[in-house]
């Protein structure tokens, strides 16, 4: 039954490494100690067979600890991890000096914890074997009637019967540094004639480096008579390939009068579970897709960051960012292109980065930067800023130019956090602020936020009681003829009157709404308001105008619309002539043979369909010929410049030709000037919507410009 000891004066370690310990098997053992002293006193029979202490202690640092462990009868050879913060070699040495087997860094990786702890207890149980061989072997020796010189040849081809049997390379040096025996596994390693190695130097076979450092050991084990500590070592690797690992063991070998004839090393391969185990590690810690490494890699790195900095004066920042724009690519042109969307993003950002940074992909589209050793606070923004230029330019995905962006939240140690879950949730809230102000653009964290980022989190909480209290209400944006200069519809434009905020506009809970599914009930309530208020203006003595509704690409996606449609004209008694649904590309683009079923039943009922911010998507204009649609609305990112833009100028015009050559209206938004409207005209585009016009209007005052619109009608 292996017994682990864990010796850690810190309580929440000492009992997290234990049930990882005990994790490994059922038969594992394990104790625990919280400090070096109790831990020594308490070693006796059974000995441990692993020892993982904590190099920082009050009283004995572990590299003491260890050194005082080693000279304890039987310890010589247990394996002991330490476990330090620190990286620097001196740390390392000290405990290695001391007599530890391997390290871990603080904070411990589980995943890595437990591959060490598993495989450095299979190696005592081998290493066991090995030594109760050799033991036999000794006694054998030490019984033999023989003569000594008869008896160290019979026992040399015991030996090596015995040790050819061991699964690893065996080999025995005596004081003068000659091979006496080498298994057969040693000689097919170094390529060499068991037999014809007898009485080699161990540089001659082992090689210059290996054999030097084999032949110092010896000399230590001939010194102090004891075994050294299994340790582990690198060697090149056979013809100039991968380099090897070995877990070795050293033990005294004595002859008949006790002295030491010779010094018996033991190599374990472990090359293929040192790879097995830095693949798990990699796994572990880095991102399927990107290759990047993941937001378990980050913390830690972060963690030791932090752990790093307090003891320098180094600050350093870290970067979050979330692509803009990302669920629209994915929408519109698949999964596939948003993975490679996503790569791309990853090799872009992995330009931008320095050696000792970390760049890692954290989920979704989100990415972080932990830039280490930055000089002052404004080298971090001054890279926030470097990457947003270089996420500006196109990504070409599918043969497609795609134009994405980012929004960016930065956060600076020590100022802004000393803990890694803290710094990774305010550079989250800086980054959404970032997404909040409009997105393109970097925010580096300021206390202030974290009062708005906590009202995000009740946003949706009142958004829900909003829908149950009423507090929506539409406004209603008049659309005209420019043949006629009459208002022939009119957009229903979503407010929401907030009890103590006063009117928020939709483009402030719209968005969040989206993300959170609430956009459905929203936009269902939108529909059947427009639907009711349409019904009742009839009554006011107007004309049957047209009311147009936004649909949201979530909506589209979760819902039959045919269905709810149907259901909504049935319930108001809307004539569904008068119903007009604005779609954006997106939700035309997404799963279009679906949708273009959906339009074609809604169009046979009588409801029109239009394109929303035309020519601000993916789709080519040609594209809209395979679509069943009515209207398409020029983006007002169009209309603004058309006087002063030769493109826009020329934009608007493609898109008032491709309109009539398929026989489809086209209305322009965003219209605030009478040039634009005297341009527009020219061009033959149909009908106009804007502020040169009018505002988007609560409900009465919209009912009484379209009366008095109709007045001027009537009296014309
Ligand atoms: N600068 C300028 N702006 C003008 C002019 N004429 C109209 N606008 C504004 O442009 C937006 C036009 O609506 P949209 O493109 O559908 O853009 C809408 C639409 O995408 C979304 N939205 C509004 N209501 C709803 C709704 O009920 N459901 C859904 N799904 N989305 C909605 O919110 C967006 C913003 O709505 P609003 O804030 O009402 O902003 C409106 C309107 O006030 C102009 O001449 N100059």
């Amino acid at each position: 039954m292996p017994l682990v000891m864990i010796l850690d004066d810190r309580v929440t370690n000492r009992n997290i490494f234990a049930k990882l310990a005990a994790s490994i098997s059922d038969d594992v053992r394990v104790e625990t100690h919280g400090d070096p002293a109790s831990a020594l006193a308490a070693i006796g029979a059974p000995l441990p067979d692993l020892v993982i202490t904590d190099y920082k202690m009050p009283g004995m640092n572990g590299a003491e600890f260890v050194r005082h462990f080693r000279q304890i009868p039987g310890c010589e050879d247990v394996p002991v991890i330490a476990i330090t913060v620190y990286e620097e070699r001196s740390f390392r040495l000290a405990a290695l000096e001391a007599g530890a087997t391997d390290f871990l860094l603080s904070p411990v990786d589980h995943a890595e914890f437990l591959t060490r702890a598993r495989n450095l207890l299979q190696m005592r149980r081998q290493a066991l074997i090995i030594k109760g061989r050799a033991h036999d072997l000794e006694r054998e020796l030490q019984d033999s009637e023989r003569s000594r010189q008869q008896l160290l040849r019979d026992s040399k081809e015991r030996l090596a019967q015995v040790i050819d049997t061991v699964p690893a390379c065996v080999s025995a040096f005596d004081r003068d540094g000659a091979c006496i025996f080498l298994n057969s596994r040693a000689a097919a390693r170094f390529d060499v004639d068991a037999h014809g190695a007898i009485g080699q130097r161990a540089d001659a076979l082992l090689g210059d480096e290996m054999g030097a450092r084999s032949l110092s050991l010896d000399q230590m084990v001939f010194r102090s008579g004891v075994a050294l500590p299994t340790f582990e070592e690198e060697s090149a690797g056979q013809e100039g390939g991968e380099p090897e690992y070995w877990l070795t063991t050293k033990s005294p070998l004595r002859d008949g009068d006790g002295m030491i004839a010779a010094v018996l090393t033991s190599s374990l391969d472990i090359t293929d579970r040192k790879k097995a185990e830095r693949h798990l590690v990699h796994l572990a810690h880095h991102d399927a897709l990107t290759g990047l490494p993941n937001r378990t890699f980050l913390q830690d790195r972060l963690r030791r960051e932090i752990a790093r900095a307090r003891r320098g004066d180094r600050i350093f920042a870290l970067l979050m960012l979330d692509i803009d724009r990302f669920k629209t690519v994915n929408d519109a042109l698949g999964h596939h292109a948003g993975d490679a969307l996503l790569c791309a993003v990853g090799e872009r950002l992995g330009t931008h980065i320095r050696k000792k940074d970390v760049l890692a992909r954290l989920g979704g589209d989100e990415f972080a930067l932990l830039l280490s050793g930055i000089r002052n606070p404004q080298d971090a923004l001054d890279r926030a800023e470097q990457i947003l230029g270089a996420l500006k330019q196109p990504f070409t995905i599918a043969g497609e130019d795609i134009v994405v962006g980012a929004s960016i939240g930065v956060v600076l140690h020590p100022n802004d956090g000393d803990d890694a879950e803290d710094m990774l949730k305010k550079v989250d809230i800086a980054m959404y602020r970032a997404k909040a102000e409009g997105r393109n653009l970097y925010r580096a964290f300021d206390p202030a936020m974290m009062s708005s980022a906590r009202g995000e989190i009740t946003l949706e909480a009142e958004l829900r009681r909003a829908l149950a209290n009423q507090e929506f209400e539409l406004f209603y944006q008049p659309q005209i003829d420019l043949r006629t200069n009459r208002i022939v519809g009119a957009e229903a434009l979503i407010r929401w009157r907030h009890p103590t905020r006063g009117l928020v506009r939709p483009l402030d809970f719209l968005p969040f709404a989206e993300e959170t599914g609430l956009i459905i009930p929203i936009n269902e309530w939108v529909i059947a308001q427009a639907c009711s208020e349409a019904r009742g203006w009839c009554a006011h003595g107007l004309p049957p105008l047209r009311v147009a509704v936004n649909l949201s690409p979530v909506q589209f996606r979760n819902r039959n619309m045919v269905a709810l449609v149907d259901d909504i004209l049935a319930r108001t008694g809307l004539d569904p002539k008068r119903l007009e649904l604005e779609l954006t590309e997106t939700i035309l683009m997404h799963d279009a043979d679906a949708v273009t079923i959906e339009l074609r039943e809604l169009r046979k009922r009588g409801v029109s369909v239009s394109i929303d911010d035309f020519g601000t998507g993916y789709s080519s204009l040609a594209y809209v010929k395979k679509f069943p649609v009515d209207r398409i609305k020029i983006d007002q990112s169009f209309v603004r410049n058309l006087t002063s833009d030769p493109n826009d100028a020329a934009i608007v015009r493609a898109i008032v030709n491709l309109g009539h050559s398929l026989g489809i209206d086209v209305i322009a938004e965003g219209v605030d000037s009478a040039d634009q409207v005297e341009m527009l005209r020219a061009e033959g585009c149909e009908e106009a919507q804007g502020f040169l016009f009018a505002k988007p209007l609560p409900v009465e005052e919209f009912l009484a410009l379209v009366q008095a619109d109709a007045a001027v009608a009537r009296s014309a």
